[in-house]
């Protein structure tokens, strides 16, 4: 596998195509800005979304096109935007050719999971999961990360892993997509809900609880999904909860950050120009859980923080005052 393409050139479809320079491969990037794939193209990196970051010379284009005659493709839009880029990159893509699925999060229209929306859109591609605790900062300075790549077909997560993995970039192979997909979805809302828990200065306890009731209600909705429950002690689940809800350096995390210091979600949102996930996936997580018949009161309540139904101290009251239980996922 020599050629890889990469939908998205955000800090992480930056950071991901740098990686797989370094790993040896060809890179073609499709940006959704000229000037970022003027920029890449002209090998000056991403001024854009992952300034001061060195990328040598890939071929970019804002013409999806790019894509046509790919080996893999590795997609890195918005979870929000897949469906639309899917749905242009079906008309470029060879029957079979893997996705390798590096978003992270849950189509909030339709409550699908990225690997539904390639089965829809694309049906004769082969879908993957790239996911776990990888800063796109981090990884294209290279200091060490591992995360986990799913793919149903071993021998073809083996190729993909030799494709973009290398001694700082380290892929674990999994035949678990759902518990890979889930594990990044929820991982975001619950940073969020860390973030609050930190801007609120509720002290590390009540973090370290968090994070632990935030994994049992991870596990559960990936369970009731039909995930193996070992997938999310690994990379993407626990792994990525603990890189997310410890560092402000996650989106994520500080938007909750914001939020608990009082600040509106609308004001922190508008000042951004990158993508804060767990936003959308909140109200999608919310419905999921009713759907699947599972308990998330964490993720439920970011989740009613977002749509004004209740204020951060509100929601915190109602947390802490749910009835005593058994402490089991
Ligand atoms: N940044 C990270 O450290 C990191 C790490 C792992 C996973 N991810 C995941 O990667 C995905 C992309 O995040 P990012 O950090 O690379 O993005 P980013 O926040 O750096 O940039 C936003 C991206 O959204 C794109 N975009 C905006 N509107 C669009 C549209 N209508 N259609 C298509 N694309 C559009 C922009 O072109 C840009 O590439 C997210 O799901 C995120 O959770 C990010
Ligand atoms: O900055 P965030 O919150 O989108 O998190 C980035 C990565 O997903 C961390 O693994």
């Amino acid at each position: 596998m020599q050629t890889i393409g990469v939908l998205g050139a955000g800090a992480w479809g930056t950071a991901l195509a740098a990686t797989a320079v370094k790993a040896g491969r060809n890179v073609r990037v499709w940006a959704l800005e000229a000037e970022v794939a003027e920029a890449l193209s002209a090998g000056k990196g991403n001024p854009v979304y992952l300034p001061g970051i060195e990328l040598p010379r890939v071929q970019a284009s804002s013409d999806m096109s790019i894509l046509a005659d790919c080996e893999a493709i590795l997609s890195v839009v918005p979870a929000q935007h897949a469906r639309a880029c899917f749905n242009e990159l079906a008309e470029h893509l060879s029957p079979g050719v893997p996705v390798l699925l590096c978003s992270k999060g849950i189509e909030k229209k339709t409550l699908s999971l990225m690997t539904d929306v390639v089965h829809e859109t694309m049906p004769k591609a082969t879908p993957a999961v790239l996911s776990g605790p990888s800063f796109a900062a981090d990884v294209a300075r290279g200091l060490p990360t591992a995360v986990t790549l799913a793919c149903a077909d071993e021998k073809l997560g083996q190729t993909l892993m030799q494709a973009i993995g290398r001694s700082a970039f380290r892929p674990y192979w999994s035949n678990d997509l759902i518990g890979a997909e889930i594990g990044g979805a929820v991982k975001n809302v619950l940073a969020i809900a860390c973030g609050i828990v930190e801007g609120l200065e509720l002290g590390k306890s009540a973090h370290a609880a968090l994070i632990s009731r935030g994994f049992a209600e991870m596990t559960r909705l990936a369970v009731a999904m039909g995930a193996q429950q070992q997938t999310l002690a690994g990379l993407c689940g626990l792994g990525d909860l603990v890189l997310t809800c410890s560092s402000p350096q996650s989106r994520n995390m500080s938007f909750g950050m914001a939020l608990g210091q009082g600040r509106l979600a609308k004001d922190v949102l508008a000042e951004r120009n990158s993508v804060t996930e767990g936003v959308a996936t909140a109200p999608a997580l919310t419905e999921l859980a009713a759907r699947e018949g599972v308990a998330m009161p964490i993720c439920q309540a970011v989740h009613e923080i977002l749509a004004g139904q209740k204020n951060v101290d509100e929601a915190m009251t109602a947390l802490l005052n749910r009835p005593f239980k058994h402490e089991g996922f």
